[in-house]
């Protein structure tokens, strides 16, 4: 489990993250959006131990991270710009990457070679953006660690790799309890990937849901009703997160069980009462007008 707790990180006066508590459990995908400049990148090095807080703290498993090297050998943080030594393949770094991380695993290394089909004697600086990903995802996931945190690193994959990377993401939070930080600007990018989302935005984590709670927990309602005698009081009955009307159907986004909530509408006997699938960019759209922020101005669509 790792736990951010009252996480403030300056940088001269600035904080880049703010006051910033969040708890990730083991074996979790977590996806960490925001836009340009909103402690993304900060944060994940704050976790991996690679800044020190200047207010609060970071624990894995209990343990504080910063200058813990027992405990950052399990940690791999993957930057958004690849950084390999000069003139080395993959096969030289893989030797530097053996020496560092006791939980290295050749056969892992072997493994992956079926997947990523890169030549490991090329030179690295060699090859494209998105082939020194794919090598850097490559020594990442050989070096077998608990805790992976990756800053942006769908971009510059083509969507069949990205899908591969996808995949073995999954297999290994589910077969070996990996857990992964992922940050993006695009929310579309990783909610086929994540179990949780937080957003940030000016240094703070402003929603963090569990994904499967919420798509099961927010509602898209269309409704006629047949008088206007609703009006006062199904804000009452339902917790409404986004109302819209168009002629004579209303649009409601609400919150709670999906079975209560019809019943709240049904209530009042309409002419017509739908209750449709959202996706997550709506539900979040909602969640976060609700707080009072326009995801516009906050994520990617
Ligand atoms: N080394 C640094 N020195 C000074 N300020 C920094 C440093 N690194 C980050 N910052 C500032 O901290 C804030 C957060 O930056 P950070 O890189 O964490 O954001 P981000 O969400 O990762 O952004 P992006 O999506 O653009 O990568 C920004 O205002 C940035 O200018």
């Amino acid at each position: 489990m790792i736990e951010v707790s009252g996480v403030t990180k300056l940088f001269e006066t600035e904080a880049a993250v703010n006051q910033l508590s969040l708890t990730i459990r083991k074996g979790s995908i977590f996806g960490l959006l925001g836009s340009n400049g909103a402690g993304k990148t900060t944060l994940l090095k704050t976790i991996a131990g690679i800044y020190q807080a200047d207010q609060g703290s970071v624990n894995v498993e209990g343990a504080p991270v910063y200058e813990n090297n027992a405990l950052k050998q399990r940690i791999i943080f993957m930057s958004d710009i690849p950084y390999f030594f000069p003139q080395t393949s993959l096969d030289q770094m893989a030797v530097f990457y053996k020496r560092i991380y006791p939980s290295w695993s050749d056969e892992r290394y072997q493994q992956l070679d079926a997947v990523f089909k890169l030549d490991r004697k090329r030179k690295l600086h060699r090859m494209s953006k998105g082939m020194q990903r794919q090598a850097a995802f490559w020594l990442a996931l050989s070096c077998m660690p608990d805790i992976l945190l990756l800053d942006e690193p769908i971009d510059g994959l083509d969507p069949v790799m990205r899908r591969q990377v996808k995949n073995l993401l999954f297999q290994e939070a589910a077969e070996r309890e990996l857990t992964v930080i992922i940050s993006s600007h695009n929310l579309r990018e990783i909610e086929d990937l994540c179990d949780h989302v937080g957003i940030m935005h000016h240094g703070q984590l402003i929603v963090e849901k569990d994904l499967d709670d919420l798509k099961a927990d927010t509602h898209k309602i269309q409704v006629a009703f047949r008088d206007q005698s609703h009006e006062e009081s199904l804000a009452n009955n339902v917790r409404i997160l986004h109302g819209e009307k168009r002629g004579s159907v209303e649009t409601f986004i609400v919150k709670g069980n999906e079975k209560e909530v019809r019943k709240v509408f049904e209530a009042y006997g309409p002419y017509l009462l739908d209750v449709l699938p959202l996706t997550l960019e709506e539900i979040f759209i909602y969640e976060m007008e609700d707080v009072g922020y326009d995801i516009h101005k906050v994520v990617l669509q």
